[in-house]
């Protein structure tokens, strides 16, 4: 797996205008990869997200997918929209056969995938409930569940994190490496947090306010597995200055 977004132009039509989000963005990800995308509020950053989704066409530029054009084409990637909502009235279980269900794969072997992951995924014993009595880390990683599901080797997720207390947040990194570690998947990560970020990413690509373009690409030299110690390094402090002045300048 290898996507690279070529020279990547995006409009919306507001009125009789086009409003300019994505204004040449350049970016690639290599299979087995972790990489973080961070910007301003309201940038450009879902709007990336659908496009390498198929869910907009780009006006201009190429999303290449093993060298192969996908503009426009749906069904290629795990996506994790940003408002990824559990349905209440669905149990667990039904709720994290969607994706399966709805793309028509065989039923019954989804069901005992999806049992068989309820463990790792933190859900164990919930798999007849309705949604309504998980917390909120459960339900974010109910919805994770439903995306690595999607069996896709290219996982998009939108800021999965953002709406949690700090401390389930921590704990969810250390999870979701753990879990990117052991299924082997590529993933690209939407995120506010350049601590997140940092902890999570083999690169980060800093985007400029909208129109986006990339500003600039970071490489994070910490080793795997990572630990909360690192957070504590000169190399961690380091690069979260220099993080913090591409962000804020
Ligand atoms: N379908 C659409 N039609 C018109 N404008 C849109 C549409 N989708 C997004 N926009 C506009 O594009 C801009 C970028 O939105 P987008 O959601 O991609 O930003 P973001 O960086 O993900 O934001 P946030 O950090 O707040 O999640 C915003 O100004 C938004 O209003």
């Amino acid at each position: 797996m290898h996507l690279k977004l070529v020279d990547i132009h995006h409009s919306f039509v507001e009125g009789i205008e086009h409003a300019k989000v994505v204004n040449g963005v350049n970016l690639s990800l290599e299979k087995g990869e972790f990489v973080s995308i961070i910007g301003p509020s309201g940038c450009g950053k879902s709007t990336l997200f659908n496009l390498v989704a198929g869910l907009e066409i780009p006006m201009e530029g190429e999303i290449l997918l093993n060298g192969q054009s996908v503009n426009g084409q749906r069904g290629h990637v795990s996506y994790m929209m940003q408002k990824d909502l559990l349905f209440p009235w669905k149990t667990v279980l039904e709720n994290v056969l969607l994706g399966a269900t709805v793309s028509k794969e065989n039923v019954r072997e989804a069901r005992e995938e999806a049992l068989s992951l309820f463990p790792l995924f933190g859900l164990e014993g919930y798999e007849n409930n309705y949604p309504t009595v998980l917390s909120g880390g459960m339900k974010q990683r109910a919805a994770l569940l439903r995306t690595f599901l999607h069996k896709k080797e290219l996982l998009l997720l939108d800021e999965p994190f953002g709406a949690l207390d700090a401390l389930t947040r921590e704990k969810m990194h250390e999870w979701l490496l753990d879990i990117w570690s052991q299924m082997q998947r590529s993933v690209l990560f939407i995120t506010h947090s350049i601590d997140e970020a940092i902890f999570l990413s083999d690169r980060i690509y800093v985007l400029t306010p909208r129109p986006t373009a990339v500003l600039q690409e970071f490489n994070v030299e910490l080793a795997r597995p990572r630990t909360k110690e690192m957070t504590l390094s000169d190399e961690y402090l380091e690069l979260k200055q220099k993080l913090m002045k591409a962000l804020y300048r």
